[in-house]
């Protein structure tokens, strides 16, 4: 086996923190052990693995040709899979990185969007960012997957980001769509981290 990733949220009575800990720092290709989180927090520091869903968002920046370094950049969340492991990525690709999340006042949140060439919303709340809140020109990068009831629909629902897309994307120069924009390379970066690791291990094992 050369990968393990351990699917959150855990029920109540599993002790998360606990659980990640004793994962092999070489097989955690979610990068949630909390040394590779530590050491992408430092300066100088390379973390093993990156967690897989702000990889990707960086990653479909940097295929879309934006840049980072210098840009401001807000991230709407601050949790440990998404929120804030995000801004410590932007934060290393040298953007100026503004965290925003429940306690924001709403006033704060839409002000701080407005001036953000950068947007990574992770806060999973359904079209929450308006199209009047984004910076003419800006990259967005949509995380959140809500489903909505939806009656049309077979399944009875659909799923939205927390950008309103329909309004945003005629303002933004860059937007991903949901679905079909940061889950599917989220799960591009977990088989990358893992073939990455499995040549890690079998390098050091020769
Ligand atoms: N496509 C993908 O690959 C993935 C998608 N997701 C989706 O991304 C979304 C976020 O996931 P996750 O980070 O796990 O969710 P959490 O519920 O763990 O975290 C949500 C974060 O958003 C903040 N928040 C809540 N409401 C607001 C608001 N009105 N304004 C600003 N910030 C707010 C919270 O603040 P506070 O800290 O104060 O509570 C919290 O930090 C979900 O929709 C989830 O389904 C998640 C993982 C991967
Ligand atoms: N340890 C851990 N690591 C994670 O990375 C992790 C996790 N736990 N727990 C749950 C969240 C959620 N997450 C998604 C991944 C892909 C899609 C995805 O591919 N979504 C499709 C739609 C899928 C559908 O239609 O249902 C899309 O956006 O196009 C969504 C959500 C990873 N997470």
């Amino acid at each position: 086996m050369v990968g393990i990733l351990v699917q959150l949220p855990l029920p109540k009575h599993i002790n998360e923190e606990k659980v990640l800990t004793e994962i092999s720092l070489a097989k955690d290709v979610d990068g949630f052990h909390p040394l590779n989180i530590g050491k992408l927090a430092m300066k100088g520091r390379d973390p093993l693995f990156l967690p897989c869903t702000p990889k990707a968002c960086l990653e479909l920046l940097s295929r879309s040709g934006v840049s980072i370094k210098g840009k401001r950049a807000v991230v709407v969340g601050r949790s440990n899979i998404v929120g804030l492991p995000a801004s410590l990525l932007l934060l290393k690709a040298d953007a100026t990185v503004t965290i925003v999340h429940s306690q924001t006042s709403q006033s704060d949140t839409e002000s701080i969007i407005r001036e953000a060439d950068i947007v990574i919303a992770a806060a999973g709340q359904a079209k929450m960012i308006k199209g009047s809140w984004i910076k003419p020109g800006a990259a967005v990068i949509d995380v959140g997957t809500n489903s909505v009831d939806d009656p049309t629909r077979k399944s009875g629902y659909r799923l939205v980001g927390d950008v309103d897309f329909e309004e945003a994307s005629k303002v933004a120069g860059w937007i991903t769509p949901v679905p079909g924009g940061v889950g599917p390379m989220t799960v591009t970066m977990l088989l990358k981290n893992t073939l990455e690791g499995a040549k890690r291990n079998i390098e050091q094992n020769n």
